[in-house]
């Protein structure tokens, strides 16, 4: 009988025990314990959530304590020189993630195309792997004590390699591939002994373009794999289509496939055509990345096509990739508007419109018939509602000129009215944003939105942080200062709520990385800036001081990006519309005075598409709607833009093409990796590659900082580089920022000397 499936539960908790578990356990506020039966308690309720949906496939190890890569790199025994000695796991696994006093963490990048985080697995020569943590199997176990035979899910072998990283010069990570899958065979068997009769395989890498390397590691490894003992593999992909893949995911010898058909729905076909008779299916029909409820009907048609097809035997139906993209429960939202939220779904709904859908293929449509019914109702409810169309944001957009996305002069003669204008010292010194938000900004900020402090009171205590993080600055000898971002929750949420066209929610916490979640705001309608968002912020830390305020803006793209998008209308054009209003808000910023103005796009990369076929289309627009919200100035305002987190190299071109008069972009975890593109590209613009990695509490020397920015003077002309952080200090305490920042400018002053 068809059944219903999920790929991964979110683990934070709906109200984010585990963040809150983690940080009191690293603050030395509790025990291990404690940490670990908070742990406990978040797999049993997600357990117990997913049986009472109605859910018939229920995953085990997809909860982490951190990262799932990170999980899976420990598993196998890849653990980093550095790390080798701590002999406590749980120790080791936290250095591994955060770094110690003489270890840097892991490197972190992001999940495909997501704004979650994983930790880049390391890799040498000649390394060797063995089964060196249990927690597939406990997890598996513990589900089984709680009564849920579970299906345990695995990062696979070939994504695992692929996106690790090759320490050693000339590694090719997949020559490692029969290092390692001894290891997947030993965990296959014990988990079978333990009862597993399917194990979940995540092999993502499946919907991108593939080498013929990759193409036969994926052949070698699942034939390897595929001894008579072992369970049987759902192989999961997710986040595009299979494509040329399909041919050969269809052959790999494994007993299910999982393709996402919200992402790829046209894939629907030649998967059915390709997949033999003997193959379960499982087809993602519900979107597990963004909070849109499904239209019901039409998903019912869509599945009936595949059932037609493989028959009620060998179908699953489940939601499209790991709701671990998806925030925990719509029930939460108690303060959002009521026709609103009847068009939305979270991490819990989904998985009850998977059993709907699976309820009406088995029995159907009238055994489910309230639940169609109010699927139905919204589905017309949102046609209908006059709140998502504003005819002037749409006349306005689609009259953007293509002279709108252009700054007067090149950057040749902009740079020497700056110049002029700024005076600044060779290797320039500023911070990217932010500074620490600490728990006293966030209680004052919590205590604001209940009621519990007034809006005078808020803003009196906001200013204060400011002008202490502006004299700071200025005792540090910072040439161009921030105003510190201590008036906002998040850098991409605070714009969503002073923007028309969004709402957001309380609770919609995903996470982002370890302990770190953020709470993307829905775009559902036509976007407009009704006043303006930062000027009053900015315009104040200005009037403190005499030395140049650089504005503090979130670019269109990473709105975008960061938010829940409508899906009935192009991205394209919603970021357009973003991109306007940005554009208003940079000329009013001009218009106050603030001369150097910082619009961020750390999420540009992240939302290349997954196949190269697709990058050209995308850039074009994407670009073009960072330099339709900068062009509004005059030649003389510096206009600066900010990336991290993400691997750059491939997009050099497009990055030029943004024409930003300064770039701070992340390098210093990747140890100036990234600087040889700007080197090879010959970056035309002015740039400060990171010279400390804030994601890390560790404090960088002055000679840490010095190496990196020598590496960096090789490959770029010292006229061209600013010196900064690799990201915002939002998530740093004061010491550690006071510290590294005197470290910095000390580092800048000494280079100018040479
Ligand atoms: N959207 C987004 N994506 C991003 C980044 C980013 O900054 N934003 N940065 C990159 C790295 N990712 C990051 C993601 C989140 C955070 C982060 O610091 N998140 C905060 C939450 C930010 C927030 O929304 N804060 C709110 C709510 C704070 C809060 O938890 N308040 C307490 C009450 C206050 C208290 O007593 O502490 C509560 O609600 O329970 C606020 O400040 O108002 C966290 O997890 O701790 C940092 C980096 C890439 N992706
Ligand atoms: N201006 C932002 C900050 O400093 C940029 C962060 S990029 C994730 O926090
Ligand atoms: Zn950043």
């Amino acid at each position: 009988m068809t059944k219903s499936a999920n790929l991964g539960f979110p683990r934070i908790g709906a109200h984010r025990e585990l963040k809150k578990a983690l940080e009191a356990y690293w603050k030395g506020a509790s025990d291990k314990a404690a940490l670990l039966s908070t742990a406990a308690e978040l797999r049993a309720r997600h357990w117990a959530v997913q049986r009472a949906a109605g859910i018939d496939i229920i995953p085990s190890n997809d909860f982490s304590l951190y990262d799932h890569m990170l999980d899976t790199a420990q598993a196998l025994g890849a653990i980093p020189p550095r790390f080798a000695a701590i002999a406590d796991p749980l120790d080791q696994y936290f250095a591994m993630a955060r770094g110690t006093a003489d270890a840097p963490a892991m490197e972190m990048t992001k999940w495909f195309d997501t704004n979650y985080h994983y930790l880049v697995p390391e890799f040498h020569a000649g390394q060797r792997f063995r089964l060196s943590t249990s927690k597939a199997i406990d997890e598996f176990r513990e589900a089984l004590r709680l009564g849920i035979s579970t299906r345990p899910v695995l990062v696979g072998p070939v994504t695992f390699l692929t996106l690790g990283k090759p320490k050693d010069d000339g590694l090719e990570p997949l020559s490692l591939l029969d290092a390692v899958l001894p290891v997947y065979a030993e965990l296959l068997a014990a988990l079978k002994a333990e009862g597993a009769e399917w194990v979940q395989i995540d092999e993502p890498i499946l919907a991108l373009d593939l080498s013929d390397a990759q193409r036969q590691a994926l052949r070698h490894a699942y034939t390897a794999l595929a001894t008579p003992g072992a369970p049987r593999v759902m192989l999961a992909t997710y986040f595009e289509g299979l494509l040329d893949n399909t041919e050969l995911a269809v052959a790999l010898p494994v007993a299910g496939l999982h393709i996402d058909l919200v992402r790829a729905p046209q894939q629907l076909a030649p998967v059915l055509k390709a997949l033999s008779l003997d193959k379960t299916l499982s087809i993602g029909v519900i979107d597990g990345r963004n909070i849109w409820r499904a239209d019901l009907d039409a998903r019912l048609e869509f599945v009936a096509r595949a059932w037609d097809s493989v028959g009620p035997d060998r179908l699953e139906i489940a939601p499209s990739c790991s709701l671990l993209h998806s925030p925990v429960d719509l029930d939460g939202e108690t303060l959002l508007d009521p026709e609103l939220k009847s068009w939305l779904a979270f991490a819990r709904q989904k998985l009850e419109e998977v059993v709907t859908l699976t309820t009406a293929m088995q029995r159907g449509k009238t055994a489910a018939k309230p639940a169609f019914e109010a699927s139905a109702a919204a589905v017309a409810s949102h046609r209908a509602s006059p709140r998502i169309h504003r005819a002037e944001v749409k006349s306005r957009s689609a009259s953007v000129a293509p002279s709108d996305h252009e700054r007067g002069l090149p950057f040749s003669q902009r740079r020497n009215l700056q110049r002029a204008r700024f005076n600044l010292p060779a290797y320039p010194t500023t911070t990217i944003g932010s500074f620490p938000q600490t728990a006293e900004v966030r209680e004052h900020r919590a205590a604001f939105k209940r009621g519990d402090i007034d809006a005078a009171t808020y803003d009196a205590f906001l200013r204060a942080e400011t002008e202490k993080a502006v004299r700071i600055q200025e005792h540090l000898d910072i040439d161009v200062l921030v105003h510190g971002e201590f008036e906002r929750n998040d850098m991409v949420e605070y714009f969503g709520e002073q923007l028309d066209g969004f709402a957001f929610t309380r609770n919609g916490w995903v996470q982002s990385y370890g302990s770190r979640c953020v709470k993307p705001p829905v775009i559902y309608g036509d976007i407009s800036r009704p006043t303006p968002m930062t000027v009053a912020w900015s315009a104040y830390a200005a009037s403190l001081t005499d030395r140049p305020m650089k504005g503090m803006l979130t670019g269109p793209v990473t709105i975008l990006q960061w938010s829940f998008v409508r899906v009935d209308q192009p991205r394209s054009e919603t970021c357009r519309q973003i991109a306007l209003a940005i554009r208003d808000e940079v000329v009013d910023l001009e218009k106050a005075g603030i001369g150097i103005i910082q619009i961020d796009e750390p999420a540009l990369r992240e939302g290349l598409p997954l196949r190269r076929g697709d990058w050209e289309a995308y850039l074009r627009w994407a670009v073009d709607c960072f330099r339709l919200s900068a062009a509004g100035v005059a030649d003389d305002t510096q206009i600066h833009t900010h990336m991290c987190y993400a691997e750059f190299n491939d997009i050099m071109p497009a990055i030029a093409e943004m024409d930003a008069d300064v770039i701070s972009i992340e390098t210093s975890r990747s140890d100036m990796e990234l600087i040889s593109a700007f080197r090879d590209f010959r970056y035309p613009n002015e740039i400060g590659p990171g010279v400390w990695d804030i994601h890390s509490p560790r404090v960088p020397s002055r000679a840490d900082m010095e190496s990196l920015l020598r590496k960096a003077s090789e490959a770029i002309p010292p006229d061209q580089l600013w010196v900064n952080p690799d990201c915002g200090l939002k998530t740093r305490g004061w010491p550690e920022v006071e510290a590294a920042l005197a470290h910095l400018v000390e580092t800048a002053k000494s280079l100018r000397h040479r």
